[in-house]
């Protein structure tokens, strides 16, 4: 599987603010190129902060994308997917809605009762990890169900995760010319950090978009 790592950030590395509150980072040339990130991606993973945090749909939002798809033989839009090792989705957050499959990738230790009011609401159930989602686990899962490309969002505890475990192919970072501040505001690259090893990372592109730049990575 390719997992592709895409966020916006401000100047400080913010992802938002103290209050965990969506910023609108992006501007219009930039959503469009993660609409386009979204359109070619199998599936869309966030981490459970993110669905409490913004609700968000996680679809492809243009209609000739979503047109091009179908065309393809594929679904008009991404799988959704939700890394929430104890289940606390909500059964009525947007990404459950008809317009795609959404997979919670839970651990051992999330409440049967969640499972099951959350399946109801149509979701599929993914448990790998004891107390927190094995993402390395998880992600071989949905691999044996189609999904060969990844597109990962955020937020910054989930970005951790996924460089600790080497799973990131592709990182892109959108940095709008904004400060957000605030020491206990979310970051790209959050978790418990890294003291030694840093993931090293090769400087592939650099693209001017809006009013500030893409950054294209890939791992050493
Ligand atoms: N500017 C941007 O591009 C984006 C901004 N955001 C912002 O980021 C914030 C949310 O980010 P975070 O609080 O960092 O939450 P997050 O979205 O990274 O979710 C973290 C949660 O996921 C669960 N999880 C399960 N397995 C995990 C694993 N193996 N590793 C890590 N987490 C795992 C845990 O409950 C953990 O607390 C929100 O304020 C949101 O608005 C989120 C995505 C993109
Ligand atoms: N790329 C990007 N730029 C920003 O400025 C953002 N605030 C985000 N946030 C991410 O987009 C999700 C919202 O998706 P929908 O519009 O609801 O489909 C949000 O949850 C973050 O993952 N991203």
């Amino acid at each position: 599987m390719e997992v592709v790592v895409n966020a916006a950030t401000s100047v400080d590395g913010k992802l938002s603010t103290r209050e965990r509150r969506q910023v609108r980072i992006s501007g219009e040339g930039d959503f469009d190129r993660v609409d386009r990130l979204r359109a070619a991606a199998d599936a869309v993973l966030v981490g459970v902060g993110t669905v409490l945090a913004d609700d968000p749909h996680l679809g492809v939002k243009s209609e000739d994308r979503r047109v091009e798809r179908l065309r393809n033989g594929r679904p008009a839009n991404p799988a959704r997917v939700v890394a929430d090792s104890r289940a606390r989705t909500p059964p009525d957050a947007t990404l459950l809605d008809d317009d795609a499959d959404t997979y919670l990738l839970v651990s051992a230790a999330a409440p049967e009762r969640r499972r099951d009011s959350l399946r109801e609401a149509g979701a599929t159930i993914v448990e790998a990890g004891e107390d927190r989602v094995d993402l390395t686990a998880a992600l071989d899962e949905l691999e044996a169900d189609g999904v060969a490309r990844l597109l990962a969002e955020g937020g910054g505890e989930l970005i951790y995760s996924l460089f600790d475990a080497g799973l990131v192919d592709e990182l892109s970072v959108f940095v709008g010319s904004l400060v957000i501040g605030g020491r206990e505001a979310p970051t790209l690259v959050d978790g418990e950090g890294f003291v030694a090893d840093f993931p090293a990372l090769d400087l592939v592109d650099v693209d001017r978009v809006d009013d500030g730049v893409v950054l294209h990575y890939r791992p050493t």
